[in-house]
């Protein structure tokens, strides 16, 4: 497994770490999850457990599922999940405490969790659509999304966001789905990426910026490692049921 300097669990077992992939559609958030996976497994390493991604989950099974399953419905298969009520949208969030929920066992138990899109995605599109005009309004609204959300379950311990120039991030996004962005969900994901980039800038202890411009895949995945090594997890948050 990656090497985990740890907050204890109480078990004796050292916690497993929590990472976050982020960034707008096509950046490469699975591509380089995907690569890291592979090098970890050619090096015989354990390998991070990854929580599934969002556009594979379907159906009702469970929780996560079913709010997913409602939310997409609600919104007539828009993108980006809106059906008209950003707020209540904004429930999203559930979706990503119930991840938490189900990775917790596998943090306990010493294993490196990978979330492809955790809170900052929430708290950076629903800001995105929630002030599609004002960016003070949007950088104002996406922390307090995080800030909310540390009320239900933690930030991961490392945040990567990773970014590229928009426009070669949503071609490769078209290839793959074969799907063009209108005009519309474009400029919803330039403002995304203006509040992803503030939302490092105001957190850089935990959130770091991997630009594909400047890093090829190879050393985009010795980042991550690097990355993931040098963080130390957060003790868990009390359960909110303690007392
Ligand atoms: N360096 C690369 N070389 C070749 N193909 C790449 C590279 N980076 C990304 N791709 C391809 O580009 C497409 C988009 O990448 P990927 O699916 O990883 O993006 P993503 O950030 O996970 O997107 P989304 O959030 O929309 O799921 C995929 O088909 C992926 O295989
Ligand atoms: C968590 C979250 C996701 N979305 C959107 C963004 C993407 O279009 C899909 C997820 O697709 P992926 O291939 O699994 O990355 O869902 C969103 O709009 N808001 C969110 O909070």
């Amino acid at each position: 497994m990656i090497p985990s300097p740890t907050a204890g669990t109480g078990t004796g077992t050292p916690r497993g770490t929590l990472v976050s992939i982020e960034g707008v559609n096509g950046v490469g958030k699975t591509y380089l999850t995907h690569r890291l996976l592979e090098q970890m497994n050619s090096r015989g390493l354990p390998a991070p457990r990854v929580i599934e991604e969002f556009s594979a989950r379907t159906g009702t099974t469970d929780l996560g599922r079913a709010l997913l399953t409602a939310l997409r419905a609600a919104a007539g298969g828009d993108y980006f999940l809106r059906g008209g009520h950003p707020r209540s949208e904004t429930l999203l969030l559930a979706i990503k405490t119930h991840d938490h929920h189900t990775a917790e066992p596998a943090l306990r138990a010493g294993h490196t969790v990978i979330e492809g899109r955790g809170p900052h995605t929430t708290a950076a599109y629903q800001a995105a659509i929630l002030h599609p005009d004002d960016d003070t309004a949007a950088e104002h609204t996406a922390t307090r999304i995080l800030a909310e959300t540390t009320r239900w379950r933690p930030l991961p311990d490392l945040t990567v966001i990773v970014t590229d120039d928009l426009d070669t991030a949503l071609d490769r996004a078209h290839t793959r789905d074969r799907r063009p962005f209108s005009a519309d969900e474009q400029r919803l994901l330039n403002r995304a990426v203006r509040l992803f980039e503030h939302l490092a800038t105001t957190d850089p202890d935990r959130v770091r910026l991997l630009d594909r411009r400047v890093h090829n895949p190879v050393a985009a995945v010795a980042l991550l490692t690097e990355w993931i090594a040098h963080t130390t997890p957060r003790p868990p948050a009390p359960p909110l049921d303690a007392g």
